[in-house]
C-alpha cells in the first residue's frame, strides 16, 4: 500500500442494506454493539494465543487484555485489544463485505418476516456492523501479528456508502476500534452504562476487561491521580474452571448465551471435571429451542474445544455423535496437544474416548431430566426428538439407553403428542400379547385412522403410531425392547393371527366359503398382488394391503423415492374382510365384467389408504362413477 494514499472502497450493496436495516431494527437493543465488539476482541486474542503456541514466535506476549476507553472530551468510545490484528486484505474481507452466511441469513429474515428483534439477535451474531447503531463514524486502527509487512492501518467509515483504508503506523499489535458516538448516544460515555453492559453480556470473557474514563472537568490534581488507571470490570476467569459450587445458575445461563448467541435460557446443563487417567472438563448445554438451521446440512455443530484452557477451535464436531448435534458447550482437555488440527481430530484415540464419555454423559443428563421432570423432557422432545431418533441407527452401543429415551404416541394416548415411553407400553401389554406393535404412516391422522388398526382398537390392544419421516428408518434398527420384538402391523405376521383368531372352526368354514372368490380376485388382479387372503383384523373396512415380512414397506419406499432413488414396485398382500357387507355383495356378483370392476375398485381403495395417492386417480374415479350409476 502506498503510505501516503488513502484508498476509498464502496461497501457491497448488501452490506449497505444490512447496515440500514440493522440500525433500525436493533435500535431498542443498541447496547449489544458492545457485546459484539468485546466478543470480536476476545476472539482476536484467542487467535493470537493460539498462533503463539502453534508457531515459534519469540517475545510472546502473554499479557492479554481488552481495554475500553471512555473519552468524554471527544464523545468517543474506544475498544482496544492486543489480539491478532488485521492486514489490508483481511480488513477489506472482514469489514467490507458480508462474508458470513449468518449475517446473510439475518438480512434475509429481516426482509421476509418481521421477526421480533430479540429473536433476531439470538439467531445471528450481528457483528461489527452493529457499531453503526450508535456511531456517526467508526475508526479501526489495526496491526497484524502475523503479517510482518503490516505496520498499521486505519479503516474509517461513517457507515453510509463507503469506507477508506490508509497507512497509519501503530506501535502495538492488535486492534483499537473508536466509535464517534452520535449526539443522542451519550449514555455510552457513562461509566455505569458500560459496566452494566459488560456485566450483562461479557462478564465471563476469559480476558481482563479494563475501563478508563477521560473527563473534561477534572481538576488537575484528580487528573494526575486518575492518569493511567485502568479498572478491571469483569471476573476474567474461565467459568468452567471454577468449582461447580462457586457458579450460580445465572452465570451458567449467561455463559451459555455468550457461547451460543441464543437469546433463550438453556433447558439444562451438565458441568464435569474429570481427573485421573484422562483429564478434561466438559460443560454441556441442552438448548430450549432448536436453532433455525438445525436441519440445514451446513449448520454449525459441535463443541468449543480448549486445550489446557486455551481456545483451539469452534464447532469441533468430533466430540458428539450426529444424533446429539443439538448439544452446545465446550470441552477443555489436558491430554490433547496444543497444536491439534481439524485433520488430527478426525482420527485420534483421545478424541474417540472423549466422544464416548461425552455421549454417555449427555444420555445420562437426558435420562435424569426424563425421570425428574417429564414435563421439561417433553418440551425437549418436541424440539429435538426427531434428531435423537437417529440414535438407534447411528449408535448401536447405546441403542438400549436411547430406546429408553424415546417418546411415542399410540392409539390409547388419544393425542398427537408423543408422551409414551416404551417401558409404559410394555407394562400395559396384556399377558397374551407377545410383541410391540407399531404402524408407520405419512401423518398422525393417517396412522390413527389406518384400517390396519381396526381390530386392535376393538380388542383394546395398543399400537404405537409413527408418522415422522425418520420413524420408518429408526424402526429398522429398533428391533427389541425388554425382550419384546417390534412388529409392524402392516406386515403379515403370525403373532397377529394368534392374537385375533377366535374360533378356528368358524374361521375355516368361512375360508372354505370364500375359496373360489379369492381365486377370482387373484385372477383379476394378476401380478398386481403377491397374495390374496381372508383377514379378521378388519371391522369397518372391506380390505387392506400388507407387505411381506421381508418386503420394503410403503413408507420406506417413499423415503427412498424422495431421496431420488429408484425402488421396484411393491407387491402387496390384499386382505379382505369376510364380514363386510361390500365383500359379501361383491362375492355374489356373477357378471364377469362387473366383478372385475368391483375387485379393481377394492384394490385401488386399499392402495389409496396405504399410499395416500394413486398413480392413476382418474381411472379410480371413473370406476366409482360407473359403479354408482349402474
Ligand atoms: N478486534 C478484531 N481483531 C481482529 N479481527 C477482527 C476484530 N473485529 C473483527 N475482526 C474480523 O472481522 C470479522 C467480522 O467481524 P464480525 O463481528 O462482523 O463477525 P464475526 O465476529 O465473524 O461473526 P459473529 O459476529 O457472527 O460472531 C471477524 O470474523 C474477524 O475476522
Amino acid at each position: 500500500m502506498n503510505k501516503q494514499k488513502k484508498t476509498t472502497y464502496s461497501f457491497k450493496s448488501e452490506t449497505k442494506e444490512l447496515m440500514q436495516l440493522m440500525i433500525h431494527s436493533l435500535y431498542s437493543n443498541k447496547e449489544i454493539f458492545l457485546r459484539e465488539l468485546i466478543s470480536n476482541a476476545s476472539d482476536a486474542i484467542d487467535k493470537l494465543r493460539y498462533f503463539n503456541i502453534s508457531s515459534s514466535v519469540e517475545n510472546k506476549n502473554d499479557q492479554f487484555e481488552i481495554k475500553i476507553l471512555i473519552d468524554t472530551i471527544n464523545n468517543q468510545l474506544t475498544i482496544i485489544d492486543n489480539g491478532i490484528g488485521m492486514n489490508e486484505k483481511e480488513l477489506i474481507e472482514n469489514l467490507g463485505t458480508i462474508a458470513k452466511s449468518g449475517t446473510k441469513n439475518f438480512l434475509k429474515s429481516l426482509k421476509k418476516e418481521k421477526l421480533k428483534e430479540n429473536n433476531l439477535i439470538g439467531k445471528f451474531g450481528v457483528g461489527f456492523y452493529s457499531s453503526f447503531i450508535v456511531s456517526k463514524k467508526v475508526l479501526v486502527h489495526t496491526k497484524s501479528a502475523i503479517d510482518s509487512n503490516s505496520e498499521g492501518l486505519l479503516w474509517e467509515s461513517s457507515g453510509s456508502g463507503d469506507y477508506s483504508i490508509k497507512y497509519l503506523k501503530k506501535e502495538t499489535i492488535g486492534t483499537s476500534i473508536t466509535l464517534q458516538l452520535k449526539e443522542k448516544e451519550k449514555e455510552f460515555l457513562e461509566e455505569w452504562k458500560i459496566k452494566n453492559t459488560v456485566n450483562k453480556y461479557s462478564d465471563h470473557i476469559n480476558v481482563p476487561i479494563l475501563l478508563k474514563i477521560v473527563k473534561k472537568e477534572k481538576k488537575e490534581k484528580e487528573k494526575k491521580e486518575e492518569k493511567n488507571i485502568w479498572k478491571k470490570i469483569n471476573q476474567a476467569q474461565a467459568l468452567w474452571t471454577k468449582q461447580q459450587s462457586q457458579i450460580s445458575d445465572l452465570e451458567y445461563i449467561k455463559f451459555y448465551k455468550h457461547i451460543t448467541n441464543d437469546s433463550q435460557d438453556p433447558l439444562i446443563w451438565s458441568h464435569n471435571k474429570v481427573e485421573g487417567e484422562k483429564e478434561y472438563i466438559s460443560l454441556l448445554y441442552i438448548p430450549k429451542i432448536a436453532p433455525w438451521d438445525l436441519w440445514n446440512r451446513d449448520n454449525k455443530k459441535g463443541l468449543k474445544l480448549y486445550v489446557k484452557r486455551i481456545f483451539i477451535m469452534d464447532d469441533a464436531e468430533q466430540f458428539l455423535p450426529n444424533y446429539l448435534r443439538f448439544v452446545r458447550g465446550l470441552i477443555d482437555s489436558n491430554d490433547l496437544p496444543l497444536n491439534i488440527s481439524r485433520e488430527i481430530l478426525q482420527d485420534n484415540h483421545i478424541i474417540n474416548s472423549l466422544k464416548k464419555v461425552i455421549t454417555k454423559r449427555i444420555l445420562k443428563l437426558l435420562n435424569n431430566m426424563l425421570v425428574n421432570n417429564k414435563e421439561n423432557y417433553i418440551e425437549f422432545w418436541k424440539q429435538f426428538g426427531a434428531i435423537l431418533k437417529e440414535g438407534p441407527a447411528e449408535d448401536p452401543i447405546n441403542k438400549e439407553t436411547i430406546s429408553k429415551l424415546l417418546l411415542f404416541t399410540s392409539i390409547n394416548n388419544k393425542s398427537k403428542e408423543q408422551t409414551i415411553l416404551l417401558k409404559d407400553y410394555v407394562k400395559n401389554m396384556p399377558s397374551h400379547q407377545e410383541k410391540i406393535y407399531f404402524v408407520t404412516a405419512e401423518s398422525y391422522e393417517a396412522a390413527v385412522n389406518s384400517p390396519l388398526l381396526e381390530v386392535f382398537k376393538e380388542k383394546s390392544i395398543d399400537v404405537l403410531l409413527l408418522s415422522e419421516r425418520i420413524d420408518e428408518w429408526m424402526m429398522n434398527y429398533l428391533t427389541e425392547f425388554e425382550n419384546k420384538k417390534f412388529q409392524s402391523v402392516s406386515k403379515s405376521d403370525d403373532s397377529l393371527n394368534k392374537l385375533f383368531s377366535e374360533n378356528k372352526n368358524k374361521e375355516s368354514t368361512i375360508e372354505k366359503k370364500f375359496t373360489s372368490f379369492i381365486e377370482d380376485i387373484k385372477k383379476i388382479l394378476g401380478n398386481k398382488v403377491e397374495d390374496v387372503r381372508i383377514t379378521y383384523r378388519l371391522t369397518n373396512s372391506p380390505s387392506v394391503l400388507l407387505t411381506n415380512e421381508n418386503a420394503m414397506s410403503t413408507q420406506m419406499a417413499k423415503l427412498f423415492l424422495s431421496a431420488g432413488q429408484k425402488v421396484p414396485p411393491i407387491k402387496y398382500i390384499l386382505e379382505i374382510n369376510p364380514k363386510h357387507k361390500l365383500i359379501k355383495k361383491i362375492s355374489s356378483i356373477q357378471d364377469t365384467e362387473e366383478l372385475n370392476e368391483w375387485i379393481q375398485l377394492l384394490f385401488e381403495q386399499a392402495l389409496l389408504i396405504e399410499k395416500g395417492n394413486l398413480t392413476n386417480p382418474n381411472q379410480f374415479i371413473s370406476r366409482i362413477n360407473k359403479l354408482l350409476i349402474s
